[in-house]
């Protein structure tokens, strides 16, 4: 399945935040939308989720999901949104059984979603007792349980420490590269980025409207920290973003 936003405006009240915005996330691919604070990142996803409807234009989507997706559009957000009193498997399953999965084909599910996580010596522990890396992985773990069409990241690693980040990048390159899912990631980091991203949507400050499209041929697992090419192309998305950061910077100054 694919995703297509065409000709997407939105205005809340007299206020435009989105103009214009043509996009197409392509089955496999994870295509990362950065841009200044408040240019429209975080609604864009929402029109991706079907939570929110834009004032103009459409939000499509091409081909069916899997025949075993258990939740088409999935979201992780940056604040886990963990349940506090059940376990690591007890977050899963609940989601599971809000969509009718229970009993064996449920532990099948969260067997393997643990094991692809490198969290099955942690299921019954609980959120109190986990670091916030150990946090996410769970909130992807339990994302990926339900087995979406596209999985809609709205800045996952943005409360994590840069170590802890740069481990969770790792394993979303390891569950990519093992089992390909399409995704759209929202991220101020540019970092994160060029790292992850097959294809960048560099967004200008409000109203967001694509400033350039910048795709990266280079395969995940190659993207290594430090390497030349990634650093040129962070270069250039940063060029890119600088004068409509610093606007927006002083926007919200202003406000
Ligand atoms: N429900 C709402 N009602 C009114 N204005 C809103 C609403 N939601 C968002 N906005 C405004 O729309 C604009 C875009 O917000 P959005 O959260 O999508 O931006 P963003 O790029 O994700 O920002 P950030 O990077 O700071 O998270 C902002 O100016 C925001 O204040």
């Amino acid at each position: 399945m694919e995703l297509r936003l065409e000709g997407v405006s939105h205005h809340y009240g007299d206020v435009e935040v989105i103009r214009d915005i043509n996009l197409s996330i392509p089955k496999g691919r994870i295509v990362c939308i950065v841009g200044p604070s408040g240019c429209g990142k975080s609604t864009l996803l929402r029109f991706l989720g079907g939570l929110e409807r834009p004032t103009g234009g459409q939000v499509t989507q091409v081909g069916a999901p899997p025949e075993d997706s258990i939740n088409p559009l999935t979201y992780v957000f940056q604040d886990f949104a963990l349940l506090p009193w059940r376990t690591v498997e007890g977050n899963i399953s609940f989601i599971l059984s809000d969509h009718g999965v229970r009993g064996a084909r449920a532990e099948k599910i969260i067997a393997d979603v643990l094991a692809r996580t490198k969290l099955s010596d942690f299921r019954k522990a609980l959120p109190k007792q986990l670091s916030g890396g150990m946090k996410q992985r769970v909130a992807i773990a339990r994302a990926l349980a339900v087995n979406p069409a596209v999985l809609l990241m709205d800045e996952p690693l943005s409360a994590l420490d840069s170590q802890t980040r740069e481990l969770l990048m790792d394993d979303l390159v390891t569950l990519w590269t093992r089992q390909p899912f399409t995704s759209v990631y929202v991220t101020h980091n540019l970092a994160e980025a060029v790292r992850l991203g097959h294809r960048i949507v560099v967004l200008s400050r409000r109203p967001g409207q694509i400033r350039e499209v910048v795709e990266i041929d280079m395969p995940l697992e190659d993207r290594t920290l430090g390497d030349p090419e990634l650093e040129r192309m962070q270069k250039h998305l940063w060029t890119l973003m600088r004068a409509e950061a610093e606007a927006a910077d002083m926007e919200l100054v202003n406000d």
